[in-house]
């Protein structure tokens, strides 16, 4: 970790692209610690709105390493009035990507705080994005596992529309019913709302950029700049392709049994 932190800290200056060009050049590379001594280092690809973040957050909590969704730093950066929180808005409010060098600068600062309290390991979320990011990761971190998330993308706007936030306790639903007839051979696809308790329902928000213009347009820069992330991966051997079979209650076993993780729970309790 402590060698990730350093390096993007190093990438994040103005002449952000010919210091990281020097880093991955010149200098020596980064401490590879053993992926036997260290926890997981995943990350999470996939559409606008396909669960990223409720599934990255479940394996977060079951492997106990931290979940860092970059959309969640860009969120609280936009709450906080800092500097860049205008810049930020706008890019966000038209379902652009923040540039290469914001997004790490964020990743940077989140990575060095968790290391300084002792986290080790992480399941990304939302990073990288672009080939850049996905370069500048390779170069300092060796990545075990990249889960491909994926859903059709008719459903992808429905879960987008659907999506609420508590804005008390930051939990995260959805209020779509999804019931998508099968079709070329495809099966069907049902998903049930996830809907909150009652104390949450009049604190419910929808994200500013989850309307249908912006999430369509998020979908477009997707499938133009991220796509091309999935291929990074799957040339590399590290892709794992999971289709959601439907919601939480259908698709959460499925992505632990994808994962060799099925009997995570008992053997973790067998061994302590
Ligand atoms: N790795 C990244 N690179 C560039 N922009 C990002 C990145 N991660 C998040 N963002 C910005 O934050 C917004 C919200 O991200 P996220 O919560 O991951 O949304 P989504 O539901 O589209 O997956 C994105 O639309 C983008 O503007």
């Amino acid at each position: 970790m402590a060698a990730i932190t350093r390096l993007i800290n190093r990438t994040t200056s103005s002449s952000y692209y010919s210091l990281a060009r020097r880093c991955f050049t010149h200098a020596p590379p980064p401490q590879r610690v053993d992926p036997k001594q260290r926890n997981v280092q995943w990350v999470f690809l996939g559409c606008p709105g396909v669960g990223k973040g409720t599934y990255a957050s479940r394996l977060s909590n079951l492997l106990a390493v931290p979940h860092i969704a970059t959309g969640d730093l860009v969120r609280h950066e936009l709450s906080s009035d800092g500097p860049l929180s205008s810049q930020l808005s706008e890019i966000v409010n038209q379902g652009k990507l923040v540039s290469d060098e914001i997004i790490i600068s964020l990743l940077s600062a989140r990575l060095a705080s968790g290391e300084a309290k002792g986290e080790s390991g992480f399941i990304l979320d939302g990073f990288p994005r672009t080939i850049k990011q996905a370069e500048i990761l390779e170069g300092v971190a060796d990545i075990d596992l990249v889960v491909n998330l994926k859903l059709r993308e008719e459903i992808l706007l429905e879960k987008c529309l659907g999506r609420r936030i508590c804005s008390q306790c930051g939990k995260n639903f959805n209020v779509a019913s999804i019931n998508m007839k099968g079709e070329n051979g495809r099966p069907g696809t049902v998903m049930a709302p996830l809907l909150p308790p009652a104390h949450c329902m009049s604190k419910l928000i929808t994200r500013s950029d989850d309307t249908e213009a912006v999430v369509k347009e998020r979908l477009r820069i997707y499938n133009e700049t991220s796509q091309p992330v999935e291929e990074f991966y799957r040339s590399r051997g590290k892709l794992l392709e999971f289709d959601l079979p439907g919601g939480i209650p259908e698709s959460w076993p499925k992505l632990l049994q994808a994962l060799n993780l099925d009997d995570y729970e008992e053997k973790r309790s067998a061994a302590a």
